[in-house]
């Protein structure tokens, strides 16, 4: 997942970008950027790998000038970790464009070869954001016209749309133009708009979640259509059309269990209200299923499951308590690049208070088991501080299937549920009892906030991809180019291509 923010303003942009993405932060840890168009109508760029407040330095913030910007958080899904592949992407042709994506495509191997035969483009690196940076490069230059008008620029996106699959919640700056975003037609990854009004007239603000308008003073006016472009020119005009042919409303319902932070809202649905839900329909199966067990505390497992978890201590009637403290300067262990990074941080990042386990049988929430790294070594640590009875209960189903659309779990055998039931997974993690929310459910509990949303991509449960170009031959290759191993290879490879890049 990654974070993507952009702003036309009145005044110089740099700041709230900063702040927009340190908000956007839990979207993606690996790399950070920002671009900005000064009043020389010249590109400012500035991205690195490491945490927004460790990529900008004020040499780079007064450098990044300019009332009109966008920035990006990244957790990587394709190529590799390497700043080569850090965004935003920029192209001088057509008029200097600056792109910045969340989500992944599903036909990039497809659409490379057509990029360099027929737009004659050379794409430097394995990011499918280059890719779709240079499919819309291609479709703006062929409208032929020195001075884009709205129409254009839709006609342009129209047939980005025809051209690539996948997840895409992208933007771009396009030099003596504005900022363009646009959302793919299934609206797979969140984007939503907002404006704040200044003494010298009305500013736009475009990104992945709401909680960055909250965190610049913006407010929001609506989540973009699934399919919708949004251009608003560098004087401040704001132009939205509807550029697919066949939009469907088909949210990533893992933003819900996981991604998004609980104080924004995705497609007018809260995130903390849906995981209280969640909580809610997860207490009730419980309830019904576990009668007979003698559960004395319920206890999250920090940071993402404290507002279910509470929710099931409700529902159950019993004691809700805080037994894991989580080190707040470690970041989220599910988001990093590699396998042994994971292991390594669940231990730096949550220690557990004996006192709340000692001589008790203790139910541990999570809103997902994924790859089990993180539910395997709490228990362990439950057992330790001297727990009696160590249950476990996932706010989400078993994660079955790879993800295509923008996180990072490319490959079924390294999923925990993957080939296993729910009594083998529980030998694997060590619990003395596990449960699982069902998948209607989940859905039943996300819906709530939007009943007008009626499905939801839920691909990593089900394998019932939205987009319908997944095959079993698309997930072999794609497990190929992306397990433990060739990540790792990725990235030194990549790390000798980077020194066009590599500017302080
Ligand atoms: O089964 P796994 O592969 O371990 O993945 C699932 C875990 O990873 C995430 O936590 P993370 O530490 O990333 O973030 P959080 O602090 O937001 O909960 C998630 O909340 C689960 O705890
Ligand atoms: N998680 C994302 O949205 C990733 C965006 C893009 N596919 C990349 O790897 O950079
Ligand atoms: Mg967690």
């Amino acid at each position: 997942m990654c974070g993507v923010v952009g702003i036309v303003g009145k005044y110089p942009v740099n700041q709230a970008l900063y702040d927009g993405l340190t908000v956007l932060q839990h979207r993606g840890q690996d790399a950070a950027g920002i671009v900005t168009i000064d009043s020389n109508n010249t590109l400012k760029l500035r991205k690195a790998n490491g945490l927004v407040k460790d990529v900008f330095e004020v040499r780079h913030m007064q450098r990044l000038a300019g009332n009109i910007g966008l920035g990006h958080v990244r957790y990587p899904t394709a190529g590799s970790s390497s700043t080569a592949e850090a965004q935003p992407f920029y192209v001088n042709s057509p008029f200097g464009i600056a792109l910045a994506h969340n989500g992944n495509l599903t036909n990039s191997h497809l659409l490379v070869d057509d990029i360099f035969r027929i737009a004659k483009r050379h794409i430097n690196t394995t990011s499918d954001s280059e890719i779709l940076l240079n499919v819309l490069a291609h479709e703006l230059n062929n409208t032929g016209v020195m001075q884009l008008q709205p129409e254009h620029i839709f006609r342009a996106v129209a047939n980005v749309h025809r051209k690539i699959r996948g997840a895409y919640a992208a933007m771009a700056l396009i030099i003596g133009h504005g900022l363009l975003a646009f959302r793919d037609p299934n609206g797979i990854r969140p984007l939503v708009m907002g404006k704040r009004e200044t003494p010298l007239g009305t500013e736009y603000m475009v990104a992945s979640e709401s909680v960055a308008l909250d965190a610049d003073g913006f407010t929001v006016m609506r989540d973009v259509s699934p399919g919708e472009a949004v251009y608003i020119t560098q004087e401040g005009e704001l132009h939205t059309f509807q550029c697919a042919e066949n939009p469907s409303y088909t949210p990533c319902i893992f933003e819900y269990v996981y991604f998004a932070r609980p104080d924004s809202t995705i497609d007018n649905i809260s995130v903390y209200a849906s995981r209280v839900a969640m909580g809610a329909v997860l207490g009730e199966k419980i309830k019904r299923e576990w009668a007979h067990l003698d559960i004395d505390v319920v206890i999250p497992i920090p940071e993402t499951s404290t507002d279910t978890a509470l929710k099931i201590a409700t529902v159950l009637g019993l004691p809700y308590r805080q037994g894991y403290v989580k080190n707040r300067y470690i970041g989220r262990t599910f988001i990093m690049p590699g396998q042994e990074a994971r292991k390594k941080s669940v231990k730096r990042k949550l220690n557990a208070i004996w006192q709340e386990f000692k001589g008790k049988n203790v139910l541990l929430v999570d809103d997902s088991i994924v790859r089990g790294t993180t539910s395997k070594q709490i228990i362990d640590m439950a057992r330790e501080a001297g727990a009696k009875k160590v249950y476990f209960a996932s706010a989400a189903p078993e994660v079955r299937f790879p993800n295509v659309y923008g996180i990072d779990m490319p490959s079924a055998n390294e999923l925990i549920a993957h080939g296993h039931d729910v009594d083998s997974i529980c030998n694997i993690i060590g619990a003395d009892g596990l449960i699982f929310q069902s998948l209607p459910d989940l859905i039943e509990a996300v819906r709530l906030g939007n009943p007008e949303i009626k499905r939801f991509d839920t691909s990593v449960f089900d394998g019932n991809y939205v987009t319908n170009d997944i095959d079993q031959n698309y997930l072999n290759r794609l497990e190929q180019l992306r397990n433990n191993d060739a990540k790792a290879k990725a990235d030194v490879a990549m790390a000798t291509d980077l020194e066009m890049y590599n500017e302080g």
